[in-house]
């Protein structure tokens, strides 16, 4: 498999190779030159695979040239090693929980994945690979435990002062060994575009082996497919699932619809945002993409203004805004729905969700709502069903949580070690010279 750049000036590379650059010379994001069509009784016997069978099948065409069959094989085992759980939470509404990895969120997968292959992939190299990452919240804690102790990989995360969770902060801030925060004094938009800006920057590139652990990298953003096989194999419903994934860098949705196009049956997507409405205005506006200024949420690791990889999901189209919009619906949902909707939920279906699961919730449930009421769907049709992706554990926003359920939510072993813990960060301005100069000097 070779990719290329999405600004059609770099020249073609392996998967490897686009591993360890990260983002293109040309500044692009390296996408596939194909999308790998699954076998059609792949689909039908998918209940006969194991998760490491599955992860295989999936993973193999696009690592195809880089790595042996057996590490790939490694690889995913160690990836994938926790549960995904399928949970009903109401007639027709289920949740795809994916933060049972060890730092509770849905970037485990892609962070314990690309760890492994970076490992790989500088096996031989003597020179130290510097990996930059910036987080809107979770990316950060996943990326930190995916690559403690990695030997030859140094990763610097670049947070937005303020606006994680504290839980957040604890688990990208107390790693130490390979691991660096630098707290900069701006959004999560000012981090991603200074750690892209340090990817094109010549200078630093000379002296300097760097990498994203963004999903601007493939080997972070292609595994995020997995988990919607996962949930596939757990579906009983008689129609194919409507998937309702709350959105924010949009790596997430875009490695499912790249999963639909290999041949996972899936109804229609809907990519349920917070107050960060650049995709929902997109889709109201008949095609208009205009980043703006991110502004800060509860569903804070959904908090872009610019995300990366819109980008990538106009490709899987063609550009053409008939074909997304018949694909995908996008909502906006304020933080005082997400109030109510983690309030209903949790008191109505007793079943208790994060902020970013709200959204998703919040979405889905309206989605399907009007979807069956339309009159074309007929009485005795079985109801269209979905589910959602829960990205993250509650227990992640213990505070705004227990605020709006009156409970008190027992912490996992793996928060509880982290609260006597001290947070170890660089604070920086939101400059590219300042992250230039830091990353220079260390
Ligand atoms: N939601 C993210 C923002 C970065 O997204 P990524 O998938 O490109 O790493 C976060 O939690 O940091």
């Amino acid at each position: 498999m070779q990719y290329y750049s999405l600004n059609r000036r770099s020249p073609k590379v392996s998967f490897a190779e686009a591993t360890v650059q990260g983002q293109a010379p040309d500044k692009g994001l390296y996408f596939p030159e194909h999308v790998p069509s699954l076998p059609a009784d792949f689909i039908k016997n998918i209940h006969s695979y194991s998760k490491e069978e599955l992860g295989f099948t999936v993973m193999q065409p696009y690592v195809a040239g880089s790595m042996p069959d057996a590490v790939l094989q490694q690889i995913v085992k160690e990836t994938v090693d926790f549960p995904f759980p399928l949970v009903q939470v109401t007639d027709n509404i289920f949740s795809l929980e994916l933060f049972h990895g060890p730092t509770l969120a849905f970037k485990d997968v892609g962070a314990r994945f690309m760890s492994r292959c970076l490992g790989y992939f500088n096996r031989n190299n003597k020179r130290e690979v510097t990996v930059l990452v910036a987080t809107s919240g979770d990316t950060g804690g996943a990326v930190a435990n995916g690559f403690l102790g990695v030997e030859g990989v140094k990763v610097v995360i670049l947070y937005p002062s303020g606006k994680v969770s504290p839980v957040q902060e604890l688990q990208l801030t107390t790693c130490g060994q390979n691991i660096t925060a630098l707290e900069v004094q701006g959004s999560f938009d000012d981090c991603q575009a200074m750690v892209k800006q340090a990817f094109a920057d010549a200078e630093l590139n000379k002296i300097i082996s760097l990498t994203s652990a963004n999903s601007i990298n493939v080997a972070r953003w292609l595994p995020q497919q997995l988990y919607y096989f996962f949930a596939y194999q757990q579906w009983k419903e008689a129609k194919a699932p409507v998937i309702s994934v709350p959105s924010g860098n949009f790596g997430n949705i875009c490695a499912g619809i790249l999963a639909h196009i290999s041949g996972l049956p899936v109804q229609h997507f809907v990519a349920a945002c917070n107050d960060n409405d650049v995709v929902p205005v997109y889709f109201a506006s008949g095609g208009s993409y205009e980043p703006k200024p991110a502004v800060a949420t509860l569903s804070n690791a959904m908090d872009v203004g610019n995300p990366s990889n819109f980008v990538r999901i106009l490709e899987l189209f063609g550009n053409e805004f008939p074909k997304v919009k018949d694909a995908i619906s996008s909502y906006s949902i304020n933080d005082d729905t997400t109030v109510e909707t983690v309030k209903e939920v949790f008191s109505k279906h007793k079943y208790l969700l994060d902020p970013h699961g709200a959204v998703g919730y919040y979405a889905l449930n309206d989605f399907l709502e009007k979807r069956n009421e339309t009159p074309g769907a007929g009485k005795k049709a079985p109801a269209q069903k979905g589910f959602f992706l829960e990205t993250a554990h509650p227990v992640k926003f213990p505070e705004a949580i227990e605020k709006v359920t009156g409970q008190k939510i027992s912490m996992p072993e793996s928060v509880q070690h982290l609260l006597g813990k001290q947070k170890e960060s660089t604070v920086i301005k939101a400059s590219f010279n300042e992250l230039k100069n830091w990353l220079l000097s260390h």
